[in-house]
């Protein structure tokens, strides 16, 4: 397999990455003849970026002539029944920062990528949410994939006790700082979504509990379901149809 990778630095006006375990590169190759493009590293509020720069990427795929979107990221648990390492299959979000006017295609609409008010109720295309069920059930996966409501935050703080409980009751099983920005975005434009999270920490909801929510055990979480992580997805890759209502 050929590999063409590009530091994100090299690459006029693309953003860079900040956080540590974000690598900054942008990887083309195939993946079993498929064609695919792969962000090492993605961008968040929490950064300081404005939101347009941080799904700029989305933008460049759709012109390079991406038709589906894949995202992964590390979230915290807010659902109960979640354990640490369960994956997440995202159906649907919350959108904390949308919800204060923080949207990404607030602004003039640029009518080159889609029209002004997208459709968000089908964002999570279910065809490939149920791909992913059917690949983790072969892959003897079951016990810890999951499906669930990702609500986005800004960060970079985590979540006070009291926040986590509004959350949970608002209808979010897990609680992270990314990806529903690019989601919109690739939506607006019309590619195809299936994103995943990594359930890495159990949201602290009890004032009795004794846990803190901290980045090293999202990165150690991150290396021990890696291996796992990357079957789910390259499989899924695989057995991925052309999309015939590709805009
Ligand atoms: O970048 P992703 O995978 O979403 O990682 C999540 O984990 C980091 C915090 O530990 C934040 O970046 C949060 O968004
Ligand atoms: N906001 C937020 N992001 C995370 N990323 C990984 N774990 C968490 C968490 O508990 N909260």
């Amino acid at each position: 397999m050929r590999i063409v990778a590009f530091d994100y630095r090299d690459i006029p006006n693309f953003p860079q990455s900040t956080v540590h375990g974000h690598a900054g590169r942008l990887v083309f190759g195939t993946l079993k003849g498929r064609p695919c493009v792969c962000m090492q590293g993605r961008f968040h509020l929490y950064e300081g970026y404005p939101i347009q720069k941080i799904t700029m990427p989305m933008r460049i795929f759709k012109l390079l002539g991406v038709e589906t979107v894949i995202l992964t990221n590390a979230a915290g648990g807010l659902n109960q029944d979640y354990k640490v390492g369960d994956i997440m299959i995202i159906k649907d979000h919350l959108n904390m920062p949308g919800f204060a006017g923080n949207n990404p295609l607030a602004g003039p609409n640029n009518e080159r990528f889609g029209v002004r008010f997208p459709c968000m109720s089908d964002a999570y295309d279910r065809e490939l949410q149920q791909l992913a069920l059917d690949v983790g059930s072969e892959l003897g996966y079951s016990d810890f994939l999951r499906e669930g409501v990702y609500c986005v935050l800004g960060g970079p703080s985590f979540e006070t006790i009291a926040e986590c409980r509004m959350l949970h009751k608002l209808g979010a099983d897990a609680v992270g700082m990314s990806t529903v920005h690019e989601v919109i975005v690739a939506r607006h434009c019309g590619m195809r979504v299936f994103a995943l999270s990594l359930i890495t920490n159990e949201a602290v909801m009890d004032y009795d509990s004794e846990e803190k929510a901290n980045h090293e055990e999202v990165l150690q979480t991150g290396k021990q379901r890696a291996e796992q992580l990357e079957r789910l997805v390259s499989t899924v890759v695989t057995r991925i149809e052309h999309n015939n209502n590709f805009a």
